[in-house]
């Protein structure tokens, strides 16, 4: 709850984390760079390095029909879903439930050759926020993963490199009721999903290789993602 250590850390950056993913990509000045399409999903990154490591911060943009942003953020908090999704997980522990929208994990991830193993310790909040741009529209519901130190597991203590990461998956419900006042069917629903992103991997990685992998993951993510989504609530009542 809000007397944890890092409650602090948390509010301050999910405030933050919103603000940068309610910008357009086109409001936040130039560099952002479109490199993947796929229907609905626009996928751009910056181009940036941080000491000779590529950090190239990533935002997606998709609109999916037939699902809530409280759904989408449900299954991308709650960890007893995330092997079913997230493909290149091998290891997930939850080290502490800092509160029941705030939880601490540890993941190790498959090896991309040539690179070492890499793992990653960051807190989780998933969050309801009204949204400033339509009042009486449905609020957004957010997910904000943020790396932090864990004094149990230090950074490069075994054989992986520690990375470090900012995530937020920020989504925006949109309805359009029946002409005919029925009540609100998934027909009636979709979501906008921004997903940001920025990834230092922590120890060195061929630029190319880096650049490669993300080319490819992410898009694959997203649309697994979605796809998991729609899945798991198709015959579901509607989460608002
Ligand atoms: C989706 C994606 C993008 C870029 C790289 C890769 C990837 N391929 N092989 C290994 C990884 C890998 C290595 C370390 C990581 F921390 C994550 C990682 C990715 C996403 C998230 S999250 O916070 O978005 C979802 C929770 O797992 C956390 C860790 C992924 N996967």
């Amino acid at each position: 709850g809000s007397q944890h250590r890092l409650w602090p850390e948390i509010e301050k950056t999910v405030k933050q984390q919103v603000e940068m993913a309610k910008l357009g990509v086109g409001e936040c000045g130039t560099g952002w760079q479109l490199f993947a399409e796929d229907g609905e999903m626009r996928m751009y990154r910056r181009e940036e390095e941080v000491d000779g490591m590529v950090v190239d911060p990533l935002k997606a943009v998709h609109v999916v029909k037939g699902i809530t942003g409280h759904e989408v953020c449900h299954y991308f908090f709650n960890p007893q879903y995330r092997y079913d999704w997230e493909t290149t997980l091998e290891q997930m522990t939850v080290l502490e439930t800092i509160s029941e929208d705030s939880l601490l994990f540890l993941q190790t991830h498959k090896r991309i050759w040539p690179a070492s193993q890499r793992d990653v310790v960051f807190w989780s909040h998933m969050r309801k926020l009204p949204d400033d741009q339509d009042q009486d529209g449905p609020d957004i519901w957010t997910v904000v993963n943020n790396s932090t130190e864990d004094s149990e597991h230090p950074a490069n203590a075994g054989k992986c490199v520690r990375i470090y990461l900012t995530v937020c998956l920020m989504c925006q419900t949109r309805v359009d009721p029946p002409k005919d006042g029925a009540p609100i069917s998934r027909d009636n629903v979709s979501c906008k999903i921004t997903y940001c992103s920025v990834v230092n991997p922590g120890g060195w990685a061929p630029a190319s290789v880096l650049r490669a992998v993300y080319k490819r993951e992410y898009p694959k993510f997203l649309k697994r993602f979605t796809a998991y989504v729609k899945n798991q609530t198709k015959n579901k009542p509607l989460m608002f």
